[in-house]
């Protein structure tokens, strides 16, 4: 597999080409901000498990007729650019065009990019062009994975009040305080305008989104544990996904010439 490395003075990151997956970043001298299982697969056509899968065209099985979290994330990108802006700053740019195989599955003419700049935060931006003749739809996600020292010391913040839809029950349900997680949680919030956080034991993450009001959050606790592929039965208590997405009613149509950026930034 083929992998971008991203050394500055502020942090380091490493991207692979297939599905623009970035599967680690941190800050210098400090653990990572993503989690990667120990036992992922880097095979071609198969998903990292851990980091940040681009989950596009389709965020889940928002679209049935493709697979689950769309095409991208097994998808082989191009490298187009890595831009030293200064000596904290990298840039990398990848993109990926459609094909007879797009096509096949999804019938429109796009192009995507993944803009990724490393620096003492990392940001993503990932725009959706439509440069087909005819408007569409997408759902997608930014699906990151962040590491906590305990399942039961993690705490997201910012979500108290907003509306969610329960993926577990289909309920539309709404939060009352800070996420904490006892069993499988797998939430789509939404109207999330603001910042979110993750607190741990020892240190808060930052999560802010442009272009998206939904956030999905996703642990599958004991049972889906074990039942999920490339990590340990027991991983479930090291990471939580929180996922700056366009998700079901957070879809967005792209009209010809048109194009759409959900941009995530992570500190
Ligand atoms: O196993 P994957 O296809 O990578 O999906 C992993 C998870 O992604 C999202 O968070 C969904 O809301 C979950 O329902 C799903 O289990």
């Amino acid at each position: 597999m083929v992998i971008i490395e991203v050394n500055n003075n502020s942090a380091s990151a490493k991207i692979a080409l297939q599905g623009a997956h970035i599967f680690h970043y941190a800050r210098k001298g400090e653990k990572p901000l993503l989690w990667l299982s120990d036992i992922s697969d880097f095979q071609d056509g198969k998903a990292i498990r851990g980091g940040v899968p681009v989950c596009w065209p389709s965020f889940g099985m928002n679209n049935p007729n493709l697979p689950q979290h769309g095409f991208a994330r097994t998808a082989l990108f191009e490298h187009q650019s890595t831009k030293e802006i200064d000596a904290n700053t990298t840039e990398v740019i990848l993109t990926l065009s459609y094909s007879q195989e797009t096509l096949t599955l999804w019938p429109y003419k796009f192009e995507l990019e993944l803009k990724v700049t490393v620096s003492d935060k990392l940001t993503m931006e990932l725009i959706t062009k439509n440069i087909d003749d005819k408007v569409f739809k997408i759902t997608q996600a930014l699906h990151t994975y962040f590491p906590v020292s305990h399942i039961s010391d993690a705490k997201i913040k910012g979500l108290n009040n907003k509306p969610y839809l329960d993926a577990l029950t289909s309920e539309q349900l709404t939060q009352s305080g800070d996420v904490i997680f006892e069993e499988e949680v797998d939430r789509v919030y939404q109207e999330v305008n603001s910042e979110v956080l993750l607190v741990d034991r020892d240190r808060t993450i930052h999560i802010q989104n442009e272009g998206s009001s939904s956030v999905v959050v996703w642990n599958p606790w004991i049972e889906k544990g074990k039942r999920m592929s490339a990590m340990r039965d027991d991983a479930y208590n090291d990471f939580v996904c929180i996922e700056s997405a366009n998700a079901f009613e957070d879809f967005r149509l792209i009209e010809p010439g048109e194009s759409h950026t959900l941009k995530a930034t992570i500190y």
